[in-house]
């Protein structure tokens, strides 16, 4: 496969139709759409390895090899966090083809039919749940289970909005952890209730959560296994990876932009490439505002400090960041229940280890086992503070862009924002898990910040990376509301028919009351890696930086096609939405959208 991929000369000084920075999620679904047309050239610039095969990609539940591994992530961390004691947060990021969709928890979730229909209310025509459901159908083939599972496991689902030809393999996980219907139950009596079907446009329950494993081969499917492998034979289609893009060449044409081409650098010496159609941002929401402002396209009083000419006066860039929180608090299970649930524990052991990899070449074992459930709650399903919460939100931002969000977030204010996701292992910190016991980690969930953060240059060195400040907990209603779930998960926790299965809290531990939480919130969390917003698709005038076509205002034929564009963030996880806004996008850009 590797000798598929195109080489530095093949592409140096090269023209082609479209250069797509970025072999990532969205960039990988670009690729193989736009090659579709076999008189258009594509080519792909990606900045991490190939990873062909890697069988650390592929295995489920290796992320203890890819985490913080710089071969696979970019090991990205914010600034100092000024209202969360000054802590500053580890960003993972996929790195190489395929992107985080090749090192995320492989958890397939739709937003809900609100959600999605948002970004059109904000002045995006054709970004509907209609559209969305269309496009995400494009991109799946999901694989119904067995009609055993269906009995025995109670698992429901809805043919009518699966998709069963796309490319992204789609399924429930062979193994299931067993306490699944205890702490369906357990939800129910605070009125969270099981939902037939969480991907047809609801997410407000508890549901059975979909992979991106194949539940064939127990291998995980992402981007380049799905869009590209299949179709890295196209005469069309180059592939350069361990290609840093580090700025858009370009020239102004009547006071508009025009892209000529890309620089990109290769073992510390810069080459560049032209187009004679488009250049198209597939970065993510870190890295694509990042080129922009390399190349002149950002905040004048960002650039002016760096020196980068201004090409664009687009002060939206880098701007209204959002993203969505994450804290684990595990349970240690009676020895009784270790008997009858599985959890990756186990996995902690080298003999248990090698046992489980066998077992895997045989489709069964721990790394069968799905790692996510989920579901969604209100504020006022967590507390009984839902409304002094509430009247924390500010109702007006600094721009009339940003409150018409937050007017259009207090109207949600009473919608499913909190989720609670099921671990089948330990993650948590700082208490450690006792040896040999197994655990229940249930992880809170903020996903409707108010806070906004930015993301921008500090430095002309592309290889350095930006400045990443998401102002976690600038608004108070973000951190009471995080704060709350915590506590109701405890609730959840000492709730029948799960608390019996429980033997003891092992984070945070009893010795941290709830009136303690907030301090041990901050030191805990973690990000859920979905931060969206930092190259917004909205009008110009309310913060936009890209069109309802996803163009760059004040170009002629730049485009940014990642999770970046999203306006406002959305309760669920991301990754679907990426190959959906994806595949639209590959309509869009080839005319034929409709
Ligand atoms: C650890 C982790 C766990 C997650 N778990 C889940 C989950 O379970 N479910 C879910 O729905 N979502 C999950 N997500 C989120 C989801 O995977 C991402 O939101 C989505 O894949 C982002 O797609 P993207 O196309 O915007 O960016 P990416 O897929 O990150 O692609 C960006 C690509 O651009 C490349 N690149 C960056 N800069 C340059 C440059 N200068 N030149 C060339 N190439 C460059 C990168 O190497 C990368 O390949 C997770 C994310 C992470 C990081």
């Amino acid at each position: 496969m590797e000798s598929k991929l195109a080489t530095v000369e093949q592409v140096s000084g090269k023209s082609f139709d479209y250069i797509i920075v970025g072999g990532g999620t969205a960039g990988l679904v670009l690729a193989n759409r736009l090659s579709e047309d076999p008189g258009k050239t594509v080519l792909v610039l990606e900045a991490g390895g190939a990873h062909f095969d890697d069988p650390v990609l592929q295995l489920p539940a290796s992320f203890g090899k890819t985490f913080g591994n710089a071969e696979y992530d970019w090991l990205f961390n914010t600034v100092p966090q000024r209202h969360s004691d000054g802590v500053s947060y580890y960003w993972a990021r996929g790195k190489g083809l395929g992107g985080s969709s090749a090192v995320n928890f492989y958890n397939w979730e739709r937003p809900s039919k609100a959600d999605v229909n948002i970004w059109e209310e904000l002045g995006n025509p054709g970004w509907n749940w209609k559209n969305f459901l269309r496009y995400s159908m494009k991109s799946e083939k999901f694989i119904p289970p067995s009609d055993e599972a269906v009995r025995e496991e109670g698992l429901t689902y809805d043919m009518s909005v699966h998709g069963t030809d796309g490319p992204v393999i789609v399924a429930f996980p062979n193994t299931r952890a067993g306490f699944d219907m205890d702490l369906a139950e357990a939800l129910g009596k605070y009125g969270i209730n099981k939902l037939y079907e969480p991907q047809g446009g609801s997410r407000d329950g508890v549901g059975f959560e979909l992979t991106t494993v194949d539940p064939a081969t127990n291998t995980r499917t992402h981007a380049s296994t799905a869009y590209l492998e299949p179709v890295l034979d196209r005469p069309n289609l180059s592939v350069l990876v361990c290609a840093t893009v580090t700025k858009i060449r370009s020239s102004i044409d009547d006071g508009v932009l025009d892209a000529s081409g890309v620089d990109f650098s290769v073992d510390g010496k810069i080459y560049h490439t032209v187009t004679k159609g488009e250049v198209i941002l597939s970065a993510g929401a870190i890295k694509s505002p990042q080129i922009l402002e390399l190349s002149g396209i950002g905040d004048p009083a960002i650039l002016d400090k760096i020196g980068v000419d201004v090409k664009v006066n687009l002060p939206a860039v880098g701007t209204n960041v959002q993203d969505h929180l994450f804290c684990g608090v595990s349970y240690e299970l009676t020895d009784d229940a270790a008997t009858k649930f599985n959890t990756i524990d186990p996995l902690l052991d080298p003999v248990q280890l090698e046992e489980n990899l066998k077992l895997h070449r045989e489709g069964k074992g721990l790394f069968t086992l799905g790692m996510i459930g989920a579901s969604t709650n209100t504020l006022s399903t967590a507390t009984t503070r839902a409304k002094e919460i509430q009247a924390l939100a500010p109702k007006s931002g600094d721009t009339p862009g940003l409150t018409e969000q937050y007017t259009i977030q207090h109207r949600c204010l009473d919608a499913p924002a909190l989720e609670i996701v099921s671990i089948p292992g330990f993650y948590s910190f700082p208490n450690p898990p006792a040896p040999g016991k197994k655990h229940i980690t249930l992880c809170a969930t903020f996903n409707r910040p108010f806070s906004r953060g930015t993301i921008h240059v500090t430095s002309t060195d592309a290889l350095t990376n930006p400045e990443m400040d998401p102002h976690y907990f600038e608004q108070k209603f973000d951190e009471e509301s995080f704060v709350e779930q915590v506590k109701f998960i405890r609730h959840v926790a000492k709730t029948e028919p799960l608390a019996s299965h429980i033997s003891r809290e092992v984070n945070p531990g009893l010795e941290i009351a709830d009136e303690d939480l907030a301090p041990w919130v901050k030191k805990t969390m973690t990000t859920l890696h979905h931060v969206i917003g930092s190259t917004s698709m909205l009008p110009r005038e309310k913060g936009g930086v890209v069109n309802s076509q996803l163009k760059v205002y004040g170009t002629r034929n730049l485009r940014v096609v990642d999770l970046g564009i999203v306006p406002l963030h959305f309760a669920a996880h991301p990754q679907a939405s990426v190959y959906a806004i994806a595949e639209q996008a590959s309509d869009l850009i080839k005319g034929v959208f409709n």
